[in-house]
This record gives structure tokens, C-alpha cells and sequence, in this order.
């Protein structure tokens, strides 16, 4: 079965009631690939507005990250199971933004994961390079350091979508080339293959994201390893909708 192409849209911490109304208008009014699958992380004050907003069950929502305990005194947190049950169907975990900005370590990472999946929630599983870590030639072994924290927590990947975000590439607008992440990619297939075995490393979408946008997206699209986007700053935009169709 081939997979099915997969478009994230991260709003990030961006917007307000209003633009987040229009955000999902323009939305609703666009064609988008039947083929492909759309799920938009809004911020989570906005989550539900949004849920409710989208007409097409083509486009689903996303968390932008969440607390693995199921309840208790964590103040600011918003746990997988509230998630589950106001029926957010995705979540993002493991952002180079949480990882930096707010101290999220591989093994924080694996356990957010691994109590997302058991509330049956989509992951989006974000790993990737520093500019510093590529130029020492670490970038495979820097993904594959993220990637098995994982899997010595979570035996089933089938819930997984595993986003390649080269650290370096995120809001710069300097996009890797269509081979540098076709390369990592593969690697990660690979990796895939030798951990998890070849029918679910066949299966697993591994989508790009970093400074994707709609003048870029065709050639990245046409890379055998690359099954979507996970887009930042021009999922705010009307060319979210070229991304989402660049397939076509
Ligand atoms: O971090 C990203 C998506 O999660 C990418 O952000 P940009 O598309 O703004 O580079």
C-alpha cells in the first residue's frame, strides 16, 4: 500500500481567536488532494475553536505537545488523556522548540510518546540536527539517538509519523535540498527497517519540515523517502494550501 501523504500544519505559539477563524475559513473554502491527509496544530487555547470550525473530516487537529501523567498538580500542562477525551486525535511531541527552549530531553520525549499512544492519539515524533551537530557529520547519529529513545519505550509505530525537522532549517528559511533530506530520510528507513522490521519501516510516513514552503514543496514532494510536511510559517498563509496539494 502506498502511503498516504501527510501535511501538518504548526501554528505554533501564533494568532488569535480571529486569525485562527480565518486560518480555518480559507481552509474550509480551499480544493485540497483527497489524497492526503491534514492535520492543523493550533495553539492550545485555540484547539477546540478550530475542531469545531473545520467542515472537511479530510482535515483533522493536532496538539502542539502534552503531559504524559493523566491528571494531578502540573500547572500549565493540558495531559494526553484530556486530550483523548476532547477528542483531539494527534499530538506533537519532541519539537526541537520543546527540546531546546523548554529542556524536553530524548527521555521525556519517549515517555510523552509512549503515554500518547496508550490514549490511542496520533504521535507526530519530531527529531532532527543542530547546524553544529550536521557540520561535525552527526546528523544520522543524532536522529538515531532520538529515534531509539523511542523505541526502547514503544513497541507499535503504527501510530507514529516520524517529522525530520533539521534544527537548522526551522524558521530560517533556509530549507535543506531535496537530497539533504531525501539522504536523512532514507537513514531513518533504514533505521526503521533494522529496528522495527520491513513491513512497518515500509509504512511509516516520514514527512519534512523546515521552512517548507510552496515554491520548495514539489521537489522535496518527489523524493521516494519524503510522505509530507510538517510546515511552520507558511501554515499560516494561503500557500498552506499548495503543500498540501503538492502532489498534485
Ligand atoms: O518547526 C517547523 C514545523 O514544526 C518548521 O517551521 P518553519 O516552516 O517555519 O521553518
Amino acid at each position: 500500500m502506498p502511503r498516504t501523504f501527510f501535511v501538518g500544519g504548526n501554528w505554533k505559539m501564533n494568532g488569535s481567536i480571529q486569525t485562527s477563524k480565518e486560518l480555518v475559513g480559507n481552509l474550509n473554502k480551499a480544493q485540497l488532494d483527497p489524497k492526503t491527509e491534514v492535520v492543523i496544530a493550533p495553539p492550545a487555547l485555540h484547539l477546540l475553536l478550530v475542531k469545531e470550525l473545520v467542515e472537511s473530516a479530510q482535515v483533522k487537529v493536532s496538539a502542539q505537545n502534552a503531559y504524559h501523567k493523566a491528571s494531578g498538580a502540573f500547572t500549565g500542562e493540558i495531559s494526553v488523556s484530556q486530550l483523548k477525551d476532547a477528542q483531539v486525535p494527534w499530538v506533537i511531541i519532541g519539537h526541537s522548540e520543546r527540546r531546546t527552549l523548554f529542556g524536553e530531553a530524548d527521555s521525556n520525549v519517549a515517555e510523552k510518546t509512549k503515554a500518547a499512544l496508550a490514549e490511542d492519539l496520533g504521535v507526530i515524533l519530531c527529531v532532527g540536527e543542530t547546524l553544529e551537530e550536521r557540520e561535525k557529520n552527526e546528523t544520522v547519529n543524532v536522529v538515531v539517538r532520538q529515534l531509539d529513545a523511542v523505541a526502547a519505550e514503544v513497541k507499535d509505530w503504527t501510530k507514529i509519523v516520524v517529522a525530520y525537522e533539521p534544527v537548522w532549517a526551522i524558521g530560517t528559511g533556509k530549507v535543506a535540498t531535496a537530497e539533504q533530506a531525501q539522504e536523512v530520510h532514507a537513514a531513518i528507513r533504514k533505521w526503521a527497517t533494522d529496528k522495527l522490521g520491513s513491513q512497518v519501516a515500509d509504512d511509516l510516513r516520514i514527512i519534512y519540515g523546515g521552512s517548507v514552503a510552496a515554491k520548495n514543496c514539489k521537489e522535496l514532494a518527489g523524493q521516494p523517502d519524503i510522505d509530507g510536511f510538517l510546515v511552520g510559517g507558511a501554515s499560516l498563509k494561503p500557500e498552506f494550501v499548495d503543500i498540501v496539494n503538492a502532489r498534485l
